[in-house]
């Protein structure tokens, strides 16, 4: 029982600071090797390769949502992670932010061959103080990351109100009044607070999901979710594009959810990589284009109401 393999599952809605904390918890001087599972929504992989390359390995399941069409992939990439058993002290596995957590809790109650050799340490939800309360309105899977949760990580304190951050605290609590709850910038929060917890209360999540732990799965996508996936075949100009950027979000801000990228730039050795949640922006060069590597360009953008053709069309004049 005790050798079991712990494995957290990193939650929390589209944005909220998920990769910012893996990150955080790949960055820090732990001495472990953790194995690392993103998924996500959008064609083009991006979110591997915003996540640090330290020691550790980066298995990526694109095209889909981990709770349904990609738990096979769970199942098989946690299998043959489990033969290589003695490499890995921990396995975290990042969902994407339209996943519901319950049936990837469920895999590793449910698979014999998983739940022989890893136990599921925790949930930790990350939410974001600034839109979570929108977010439970429109969004179950938002509530259900919360509900579902061992350790909430409240992020983004310093977008809100002290006023706004004890509503959302108050929201949370009506839906969760279990979890741990951390209020962080940056997710700034020592890792302990976040692996190897054993948080993970199965007879909780049987009061929340009585069903639980017999076999189907009835999650309904948001069926008006977009996720445009964009790729150029080269540089784009900054005089263009970053204009583009700012514009599309300032305008399109409240329909886009989520949006990111990596693009090159004429003469810039370095990536230019930029992220968005509604209309707040951020960008930055980043790692160098590494020596072979295609220096193209590409963008997705997760939302509602988007005009697919007119963001297309706008990307592509940005070319270089
Ligand atoms: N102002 C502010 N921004 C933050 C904070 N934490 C993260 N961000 C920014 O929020 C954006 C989203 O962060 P990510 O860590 O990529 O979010 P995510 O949950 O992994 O996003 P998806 O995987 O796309 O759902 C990035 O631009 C971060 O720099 C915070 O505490 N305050």
């Amino acid at each position: 029982m005790t050798d079991k393999i712990p494995v957290t599952v990193l939650t929390g809605y589209l944005g909220a600071g998920k990769t910012t904390l893996l990150n955080r918890i790949l960055t820090e001087p732990h001495g472990k090797r953790y194995a690392v599972i993103v998924n996500e929504f959008g064609e083009i992989g991006i979110d591997n390769e915003l996540v640090v390359g330290a020691d550790e390995e980066v298995f990526e399941m694109n095209n889909g949502c981990i709770c349904c069409t990609v738990r096979g992939d769970l199942i098989r990439i946690l299998d043959g992670l489990m033969k290589r058993k003695g490499k890995f002290d921990a396995i975290i596995v990042e969902t994407t932010g339209l996943a519901d957590p319950a049936p990837v809790a469920q895999t590793f109650f449910m698979d014999q061959d998983v739940s022989d050799v890893a136990r599921l340490d925790a949930v930790v939800t990350v939410a974001d103080a600034k839109w979570l309360s929108d977010r439970l309105k429109d969004a179950p899977e938002a509530k259900n990351q919360i509900a579902f949760a061992d350790v909430i990580i409240l992020n983004k304190t310093d977008l809100v109100t002290a006023d706004e951050l004890a509503e959302v605290e108050a929201r949370i609590r009506a839906i969760n009044p279990y979890a741990k709850l951390h209020r962080t910038q940056k997710c700034s929060l020592p890792i302990s607070e976040v692996l190897d917890r054993k948080a993970f209360d199965l007879d909780r999540i049987i009061e929340i999901e009585p069903d639980f732990l017999e076999q189907g799965h009835h999650h309904h996508h948001d069926e008006e979710m977009q996720s445009i996936s964009l790729k150029l075949d080269g540089e784009v100009d900054p005089e263009k594009f970053m204009p583009w950027i700012s514009n599309l979000t300032q305008v399109e801000g409240p329909n886009i959810l989520r949006c990111k990228g990596i693009v090159a730039f004429p003469n810039e050795p370095k990536r230019f990589v930029f992220q968005g949640v509604h209309m707040i922006l951020d960008g930055d060069v980043q790692d160098d284009w590494k020596p072979g590597q295609k220096r193209d360009s590409k963008v997705v953008f997760i939302g509602r109401d988007l005009n697919e053709k007119a963001i297309k069309e706008g990307f592509l004049a940005t070319a270089a």
